[in-house]
């Protein structure tokens, strides 16, 4: 079921247009990220999303409501990057008051820290938290209501490898739920197992969309390859694969994807030189410097 629908959205600033005619739909479960150069125009998607900001042309839709009507609003969840809270208030008060704003029983609070990792500093005041504390606080508030679409803007910046982690299990979790989310994110490792989609935006424009395999396939970039020599067969591995290069005690090439099955069986045949290899898929940040450098 489709959740969210762009259509040929486009937003001007003057006589700028900082989003041309971006057309994408995100279903119900799906985890979509969208990338992009700073001012490539994620913001501005988002803002219109929301409903912040007006169209110049095209649309949205979030599951047949327009943005910012009271429907969509309480379909939709946002995140921003810096999530700002009274430094004087606890967890606890500060969801209670956000629940309350909603309409919702501020009992509810509890069990929305405890999803988000708070239960033991619910009690203390948000100043002192760290600032994963603070994001997880956030995405509490986001929680509110059980909303059908999460946009986060940069929601793990600033956050330790761990929080990231966790952040991310939590994402999983609501997208399992059924929620469709839309995050932007310019830490792209990060990204490649916990999204089904990416979206790249540049100068505006929707320069690639689709799985990440789907997008490495049609990119069609070389693999890395390691092979370490087994015990004093260095030169001969060497000679045996030419247009490798020597890197410390291992050897390192490149092989397009189409030629992956071929040298698995040169490495097969000379598997008695072979301590050990390794193959690496093009890394989304490959990937996208690659669609950034073409789209530029
Ligand atoms: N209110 C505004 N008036 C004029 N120009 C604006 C306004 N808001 C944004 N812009 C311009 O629109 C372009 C897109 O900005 P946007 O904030 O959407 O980028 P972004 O992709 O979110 O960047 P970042 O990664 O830095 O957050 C930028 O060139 C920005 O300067």
């Amino acid at each position: 079921m489709t959740i969210l629908t762009l259509s040929h959205l486009t937003k001007r600033y003057g006589t700028r247009t900082v989003l041309d005619d971006v057309s994408l739909t995100i279903s119900a479960g799906e985890r979509v990220a969208l990338l992009g150069h700073n001012g490539a125009g994620k913001s501005t998607m988002m803002k219109l999303i929301l409903g912040l900001i007006h169209a110049d042309g095209g649309a949205v839709d979030i599951a047949g409501h327009a943005p910012g009507s009271s429907v969509a609003r309480s379909l939709t969840a946002y995140l921003p990057e810096n999530a700002a809270f009274h430094p004087a208030l606890t967890a606890r008060e500060q969801i209670r008051h956000y629940l309350r704003l909603r309409g919702q029983p501020a009992s509810k609070a509890d069990a929305l820290l405890e999803k988000v990792g708070l239960a033991d500093a619910a009690r203390r005041r948000i100043g002192t938290y760290s600032k994963g504390m603070r994001q997880r606080v956030g995405l509490a508030q986001a929680l509110i209501g059980a909303p059908r679409l999460m946009i986060l803007d940069e929601p793990t910046s600033g956050l330790d490898p761990v929080s990231r982690r966790e952040f991310y299990a939590l994402l999983d979790e609501l997208a399992a739920q059924g929620t469709a989310i839309l995050l932007s994110s310019h830490a792209l490792s990060e990204l490649e197992a916990r999204t089904d989609r990416i979206v790249i935006l540049s100068g505006g424009k929707m320069v690639a969309e689709g799985p990440l395999a789907q997008l490495r396939g049609e990119a069609d970039l070389p693999l890395t390859v390691h092979i370490l020599p087994a015990e004093g067969q260095g030169a001969v591995l060497a000679a045996a694969f030419p247009e490798a290069e020597p890197q410390g005690n291992a050897l390192f090439l490149h092989c397009a994807p189409s030629d992956k099955l071929a040298l698995l069986e040169r490495i097969a045949a000379n598997r008695h030189l072979v301590a050990d290899f390794d193959l690496q898929p093009a890394s989304l940040d490959d990937l996208y410097s690659h669609i950034s450098r073409r789209a530029a």
